[in-house]
């Protein structure tokens, strides 16, 4: 690595999501002081899909003085409140798990004791009862309320939302290039010096950032870098994606349903539903894979079914010599729980603290690589979980799933849980204690006891709490409208 360049320029290879969320933050936040250059290509295209986020896209919105309204408006958006996993836990067993946290926990320990009490006891609601967002969810209510924010992601179209981001990296000097990267050129040492195109352009520069999606063409195809397959894991590797006609005002939640070798999405937006089936080929052809998912439509099709292939894993470095990865050429995990556009923007905040501005030092790729990893293993987890946990045994994929060994730190929590009720949210983790409680029960997974200070309360002081925790919770989801109002009202797309 060659440690005494300054980097006065940045090249992005690729357009799709992952390029321009990055092109855009630096455009905007270092353009000033450094040129911005993004090449992407027509005739590739991007992934096409990748329209679920969750809440934290809040935080790169609000790096970028974006109003969520108007971010809205330009992507036919509607608002989630969680993921409706349906058929996951067995066939006709549904669950919801919503962005809320549930209830009101103690010092020594979380909500989920009070309810399994409640529940031996026959006092206690469905768990969903004890939080606000899960509630509106189900009852399609919506609204953003000063000091009384549902914690909310969005569904949007991922094409006009790389658009929208295009604009505002343009209008701040970024330069955008079409054409096909041909060719990647390297120095002496191995760092990447420059990108040659079809028609013989050469953009050279001093940082490369590959957004070139799964084709990882500088990170994996010139540098080699290897990757983790964790297909034994996340067997999926394939889906199939169309777009419909929206038939019903939009759920304020996608809705997952697990299928015979995989499950199905279904994201609504404002003015069609986008629609895919995820599945693992070794159990189900591409052929009855497209059948399956045209059988289950609700609309008329919009678009032609499309076959996407994918492998489930990590690269093993995400920044090598001078090139950073970032979105699918840095791996996949599969889109269980719509994780990848968070994984992007936080590599774009993590390339913001650690900007080599001075030159590349080797600790700051370390601690890049180091922190990037942490975060993965955590999500990855967690989308395990929902394979792992599961009654269905149906089919052979759903037997195969059941029965695999999962990575020793999920099995860790799933006893913990398991045993003890116990979850605990690791330092710098994505998903909280009532993201896994919710799917842990709603996967079937039933701790064996409850925790004693529970037992401080009479069960008359516990039907009380129980039941005060529900009723702010249904005030406080009556007072908001229905979720196509307040779309109509606050961010109705210009063309609907
Ligand atoms: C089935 C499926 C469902 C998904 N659902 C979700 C979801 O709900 N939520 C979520 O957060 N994420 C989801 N994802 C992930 C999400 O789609 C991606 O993270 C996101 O779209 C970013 O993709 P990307 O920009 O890395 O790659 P792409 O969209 O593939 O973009 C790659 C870019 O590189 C360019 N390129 C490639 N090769 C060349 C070349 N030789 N010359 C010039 N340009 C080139 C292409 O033209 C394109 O512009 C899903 C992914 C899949 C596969």
């Amino acid at each position: 690595m060659n440690e005494a360049q300054r980097i006065k320029k940045v090249v992005i290879a690729g357009g799709g999501t992952a390029g321009w969320m990055t092109g855009a933050a630096l455009a905007k936040l270092m353009g000033k002081s450094i040129e911005v250059v993004l090449v992407e290509s027509d005739e590739i295209g991007t992934v096409g899909v990748g329209e679920a986020t969750i809440p934290t896209l809040h935080i790169f919105h609000r790096l970028l003085g974006l109003k969520e309204a108007e971010v809205m408006a330009a992507t036919n958006a509607t608002f989630k409140l969680g993921i409706a996993f349906e058929n996951w836990h067995d066939v006709h067993k549904n669950y919801l798990h919503s962005f809320g946290y549930l209830g009101k926990d103690c010092w020594a320990c979380g909500f989920q004791h009070f309810w399994l009490k409640g529940q031996q006891r026959g006092i206690a609601a469905d768990i969903g009862d004890y939080c606000v967002e899960h509630l509106a969810a189900r009852q399609g209510r919506f609204a953003v309320l000063p000091n009384q924010d549902l914690n909310h992601a969005y569904h949007m179209d991922a094409s006009l939302y790389a658009n929208y981001l295009r604009n505002i990296a343009q209008q701040h000097g970024l330069n955008r290039i079409e054409g096909k990267i041909a060719r990647v050129k390297q120095h002496d040492h191995g760092d990447i010096s420059g990108l040659v195109l079809q028609d013989g352009q050469h953009i050279d520069g001093d940082l490369f950032i590959d957004c070139t999606g799964f084709r990882a063409l500088l990170i994996e195809q010139t540098l080699n870098t290897g990757f983790d397959d964790w297909s034994h894991w996340l067997p999926c590797d394939s889906a199939i994606a169309v777009q419909t006609k929206s038939v019903a005002p939009p759920l304020a939640y996608t809705r997952s349903i697990a299928r015979q070798a995989g499950w199905q999405w279904r994201i609504p937006l404002q003015n069609r539903v986008g629609n895919g089936l995820v599945y693992c080929s070794k159990y189900l052809s591409d052929a009855d894979a497209r059948q399956t998912l045209v059988d289950n439509l609700e609309g008329d099709m919009l678009t032609e079914p499309r076959l996407i292939k994918f492998r489930t894993g990590t690269r093993r470095k995400h920044w090598q010599k001078n090139c950073i990865a970032i979105g699918l050429s840095s791996g996949f995990l599969e889109p269980l729980e719509s994780t990848s556009i968070h994984l992007i923007q936080r590599s774009i905040i993590r390339l913001l603290q650690m900007f080599p501005a001075q030159g590349i030092q080797s600790a700051d790729v370390a601690e890049f690589n180091r922190q990037t990893e942490i975060e993965l293993l955590n999500i990855r987890d967690f989308i395990i979980l929902h394979y792992k946990v599961t009654e269905r045994t149906d089919t052979p994929f759903w037997r195969y799933c059941r029965s695999m060994q999962v990575p020793d730190s999920l099995a860790h929590r799933i006893a913990l849980f398991q045993q003890s009720g116990k979850v605990y949210k690791f330092a710098q983790e994505l998903f909280g204690e009532s993201s896994w409680i919710q799917v842990m029960l709603g996967q079937g997974l039933q701790p064996a006891q409850y925790h004693p200070i529970v037992d401080a309360m009479s069960d008359d002081e516990l039907a009380s709490f129980l039941q005060q925790i529900q009723s702010n919770v249904q005030r406080s989801v009556a007072k908001y409208p229905s979720h196509q109002d307040f779309i109509r009202h606050y961010c109705q797309a210009v063309a609907n």
